[in-house]
């Protein structure tokens, strides 16, 4: 059983933070279906004070989830200090007005800033080849972080291309870039390119090995090292996010999962071991986001 007490690991960003390396996505599990956005979705509430219980302190959050009013609940009811907790949210649909974005997102959570805001896609600046409507959008963001509305500001789901447009005109440089990643999807262009501008690379999706795209090639390696740890194949996807200095961003609805998942602090992978599920991931290649419609090739 894990210890739910050991510290859950930290990345340094480039702007000096803090990011815990393992976050509760609101987005998926528990989605925000048949209800208006202000009425309190008491399973989502729910879902973030078990997550809270159990020692989460990263939430992954959306204004298109719709679903910050229900963690400003989750928040507020959980008793837990903000300042001991991690948010991020994002702006998808209000990114034309970012300065109004941003307020009508902190009124939801309840909070007087978050701890990281992203620009969700690309995809609002004419499918991501319009460069200054993104440089503009970036613009408002390092508004945002001046304001002081958000401790650190970034992006999600950019490519090398978009982030080339961004840091023509940047005076900050985007402290993380959120996008799906697992050994089917290892984005390794995007991750040099992150690199080359001390961006960390935050991990959606991060179980799609074991679930959405099961079974494949990375199955008996996942087999033989959850034996090995005495975790299970989803802890290990996540670890081999986590030991590439990837933020893992996973959830599920049950206590169960959510507890096994807090077992990556108990255990690291070797290089060698991180080299062998690579390769095998290598061999299938699978997308569950935002398909080929938006990536001149699918496997950037
Ligand atoms: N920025 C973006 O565009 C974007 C896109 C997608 C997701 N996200 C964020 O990332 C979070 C996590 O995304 P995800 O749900 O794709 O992550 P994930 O790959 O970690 O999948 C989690 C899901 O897998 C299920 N699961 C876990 N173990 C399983 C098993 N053994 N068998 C079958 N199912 C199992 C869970 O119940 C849960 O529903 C979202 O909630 C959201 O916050 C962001
Ligand atoms: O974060 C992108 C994936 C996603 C999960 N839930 C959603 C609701 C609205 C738009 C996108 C999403």
């Amino acid at each position: 059983m894990a210890n739910i007490h050991t510290p859950i690991p930290a990345l340094k960003l480039n702007d000096g933070t803090s990011i815990p390396m393992l976050s509760y996505g609101t987005g998926t599990a528990r989605s925000k279906r048949g209800k208006a956005e202000e009425e309190v979705d008491r399973e989502i509430v729910d879902g973030c004070k078990l997550a809270m219980k159990l020692n989460y302190t990263h939430f992954d959050c959306a204004e298109s989830y719709r679903n910050e009013v229900d963690l400003g609940v989750a928040i507020k009811e959980s008793k837990i200090d903000p300042k001991n907790l991690y948010i991020t949210t994002k702006v998808m649909h209000s990114v034309g007005d970012i300065d109004s974005a941003i307020k009508t997102s902190l009124k939801k959570l309840q909070l007087p800033k978050v701890d990281l805001y992203l620009i969700h896609a690309p995809y609002f600046a004419n499918e991501g080849k319009d460069e200054q409507k993104l440089q503009e959008a970036w613009k408002a963001m390092e508004k945002v972080q001046a304001d002081g509305l958000a401790t650190s500001i970034g992006v999600s789901n950019f490519l090398p291309a978009h982030l080339e447009a961004i840091m023509k005109t940047a005076k900050v440089t985007p402290a993380c870039n959120q996008v799906e990643f697992h050994p089917y999807l290892p984005r390794k262009d995007l991750v040099a390119a992150n690199k080359k501008y001390g961006i960390a690379t935050a991990a959606y999706g991060p179980l799609s090995a074991v679930t959405k795209a099961a079974p494949g090639p990375v199955d008996d390696e996942l087999a033989s090292l959850a034996r090995k740890y005495a975790v299970s194949p989803a802890e290990i996807c996540l670890r081999w996010a986590i030991d590439q200095d990837v933020i893992a961003i996973t959830t599920s609805d049950k206590e169960q999962r959510l507890s096994d998942y807090l077992r990556v602090t108990k255990f690291k992978l070797t290089p060698e071991e991180i080299r062998r599920l690579s390769e095998e991931g290598d061999k299938k290649h699978f997308r569950g986001f935002w398909g080929a419609k938006f990536a001149s090739d699918e496997r950037l």
